[in-house]
């Protein structure tokens, strides 16, 4: 088994600096140690360089349209490559406008792939509903064919085009929906476990669920895409957008365990790290660590030895 690590030193998609600077402190928190220690061949890609455009003007209130959308473009080739060279993905961000070209690629090599999205948010706002404009939260309206007529042309993004359907999506941990995600969501029947979900059914039934819908028809590959912030922010405090009433340290190694033992984790994504959010030295190693303890989960480490 092999592991390719892949670094997107990446923050267009949203307004806050320093999430650029997570996949060195994820490194840090001794990810290549952890990945050693379970048997896997680790090989280190480095982080990619993204080049930052100078005339980049808004689309609408969207910033850095050019910038997120070149940037997506050099990462699904990455990905792209690590996934055709037979590895197993770790693509360290770096905002969650970074799924775009994560996915992307990795539709390329399994265009049957599967999407299981952890997050407080459901980023699936397009540049008309969304309230910010920040493109980190709009990563999965660009992925999916069902909202190909509500989308406008970014400039961009003309390398891509939606191919996800919603029937191959589910999210778990949702507890910050804007309304016109909302009414996507409900529109798409798009498959989602907010956290009153997992309140009322308890984590395992959510995963249970969720593998059901997304495998009972047919076992593919399964893209996951991690953001730090669907954990608790008590426990993952350095991140941009933070909501209260997340994941459990136990419920994300949980879902992360699940996912593992399916075997058809193919592409992980763990994104919105931002060690400069982090208030004390204590707060920033407790959300890289808590990384660096996802990941390792998602590729087999187990409570039980
Ligand atoms: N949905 C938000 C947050 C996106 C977060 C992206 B991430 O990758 O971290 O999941 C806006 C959320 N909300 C808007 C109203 C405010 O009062 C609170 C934040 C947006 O800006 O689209
Ligand atoms: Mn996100
Ligand atoms: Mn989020
Ligand atoms: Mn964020």
């Amino acid at each position: 088994h092999s592991v390719a690590i892949l670094g997107a030193p990446f923050s267009k998609g949203q307004k806050r600096r320093g999430v650029e600077h997570g996949p060195k402190a994820i490194r840090d928190a001794g990810l290549v140690e952890r990945l050693s220690n379970l048997d896997y061949a680790v090989h280190d890609f480095g982080d990619l360089t993204f080049k930052h455009l100078e005339k980049d003007e808004h689309f609408m209130h969207v910033p850095f349209p050019r910038t997120v959308g070149r940037a997506n473009q050099l990462l699904s080739g990455a990905v792209s490559g690590a996934v055709g060279a037979g590895h197993t993905c770790i693509m360290l961000g770096g905002d969650h406008s970074l799924a775009i070209g994560s996915v992307e690629g990795h539709a390329q090599q399994c265009p049957d792939l599967c999407l299981i999205w952890v997050d407080a948010h459901a980023d699936v706002n397009t540049p008309l509903t969304s309230p910010s404009g920040n493109l980190h939260g709009q990563s999965v309206a660009f992925l999916l064919k069902d909202l190909q007529n509500k989308m406008p042309e970014v400039p961009g993004f003309s390398w891509m085009k939606p191919f996800l359907s919603a029937r191959d999506l589910v999210y778990i941990g949702l507890r910050d929906v804007d309304p016109g995600e909302h009414i996507i969501l409900k529109t798409l029947g798009i498959q989602y476990f907010s956290m009153r979900d997992i309140d009322r059914m308890g984590i395992q039934r959510v995963m249970e669920v969720t593998l059901d819908h997304l495998l009972a028809r047919k076992r593919r590959p399964i893209h996951l895409s991690f953001d730090i912030d669907a954990f608790d922010p008590s426990l993952a405090p350095a991140t941009g957008t933070p909501v209260n009433g997340g994941l459990t340290y136990r419920e994300g190694i949980y879902v992360t365990e699940e996912i593992h033992n399916t075997g058809l984790l193919s592409v992980m994504d763990v994104v919105e790290v931002n060690p400069t959010l982090g208030a004390t030295p204590e707060a920033l190693e407790a959300t890289t660590s808590l990384a660096v303890d996802v990941i390792a989960s998602a590729l087999g480490q187990t409570r039980e030895g």
